[in-house]
């Protein structure tokens, strides 16, 4: 199949990438100015927030399946910069659905738990939104865009996202642990944040399954357990052989951060289990696999 994939210098989009070649697809990435993930796919520069360049882009080339991962994802950021965030999150994901509809392509449109207050977590697939902060909201309003510019597309919510190597950029989750961590330093992790920890690889299967089966409807694409970030730092030390005692817990609250998250986001992955042949993975494969990865890139 012929699959467009946004946002290919990112995380998700990259491993996204990699493995719709593996799977013997004709990917053509789009990222922001050069190309900083390597791989077999051709590489379009393509700026999201400029219809005429995502028409171009399509018109080039013709997919018929589109993975939509481009987003502006640090969550502070979009709350100090708003049309930014509005530009990117909700402009960028109308163009793109209306250019998939346009091409006759499935689009699949990657989203996120904190769509959801956390007031009541973990949701299921059918649970209201209900945004708090600009990420969240242009997040959410990027959702009804896809729906209604691109009829019977897939919404696929995933949840901090984690890999090795990270990409150049926003510093994953597991990534920033493992950097912290490896020099010794302790991590002040919240304590009152319970959330679905994703391998990167494991959603980049989901999504992919997601766009070549053209399956529609909101999906949650994410680790199969929901934990708090605590748990998932000491969790993670066990794996690495760092000392436990490195992880500090805070209350969410204590570190002040400029814009607010879910507190329980957690997301249920029963629909996803049961229909998709990727299935989501727990943490002891997902945090074993990101060890590994990581003690590849050692040599
Ligand atoms: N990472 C996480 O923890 C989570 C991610 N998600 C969702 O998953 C999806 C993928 O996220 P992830 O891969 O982790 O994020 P990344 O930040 O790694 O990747 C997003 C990519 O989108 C690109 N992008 C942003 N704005 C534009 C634009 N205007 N034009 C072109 N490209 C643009 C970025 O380019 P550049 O590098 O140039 O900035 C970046 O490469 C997003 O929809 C995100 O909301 C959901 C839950 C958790
Ligand atoms: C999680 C965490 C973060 N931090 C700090 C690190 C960083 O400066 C800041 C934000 O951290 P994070 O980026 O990991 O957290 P956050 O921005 O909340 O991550 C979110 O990202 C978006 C894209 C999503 O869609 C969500 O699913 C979620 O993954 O808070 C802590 O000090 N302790 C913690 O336990």
């Amino acid at each position: 199949m012929r699959i467009l994939v946004t946002g290919a210098n990112g995380l998700v989009g990259s491993r996204t990438c990699h493995l719709l070649v593996e799977q013997g697809h004709e990917v053509v990435g789009l990222g922001r100015g050069e190309r900083r993930a390597t791989g077999s796919w051709r590489y379009v520069p393509c700026e999201l927030t400029r219809e005429q360049e995502v028409s171009a882009a399509f018109a080039d080339a013709s997919p018929e399946v589109v993975i939509h991962c481009g987003s502006m994802t640090e969550v502070d950021a979009c709350e100090r910069e708003p049309e930014l965030a509005f530009a990117a999150n909700v402009d960028a994901t109308a163009y793109v659905a209306r250019a998939s509809r346009r091409a006759g392509a499935h689009l699949v449109h990657v989203s996120t738990d904190y769509v959801f207050d956390g007031e009541a977590g973990p949701y299921d697939v059918e649970a209201l939104p209900n945004p708090r902060g600009v990420y969240s909201v242009t997040k959410h309003m990027g959702e009804q865009a896809a729906r209604v510019l691109a009829p019977g597309c897939a919404i696929a919510r995933t949840a901090v996202v984690y890999g090795w190597p990270p990409v150049a950029g926003r510093l994953n989750f597991g990534a920033w642990l493992l950097t912290t961590l490896e020099k010794g330093q302790p991590v002040r992790l919240f304590e009152d944040q319970f959330v679905s920890p994703s391998y990167a690889e494991n959603v980049a299967a989901m999504v992919a399954e997601l766009g070549v089966r053209r399956l529609g409807g909101i999906w949650h694409t994410c680790g199969a357990e929901v934990l708090s970030r605590v748990h998932f730092g000491r969790a993670f030390c066990e794996v690495f052989g760092f000392d436990v005692g490195l992880i500090v817990p805070v209350k969410l609250a204590e570190l002040k951060l400029p814009a607010p998250r879910p507190l329980r986001s957690g997301l249920r992955v029963d629909k996803t289990r049961h229909e998709l042949k990727a299935r989501p993975l727990g943490l002891a494969e997902s945090l074993t696999r990101f060890h590994a990865d990581w003690r590849r890139t050692r040599g």
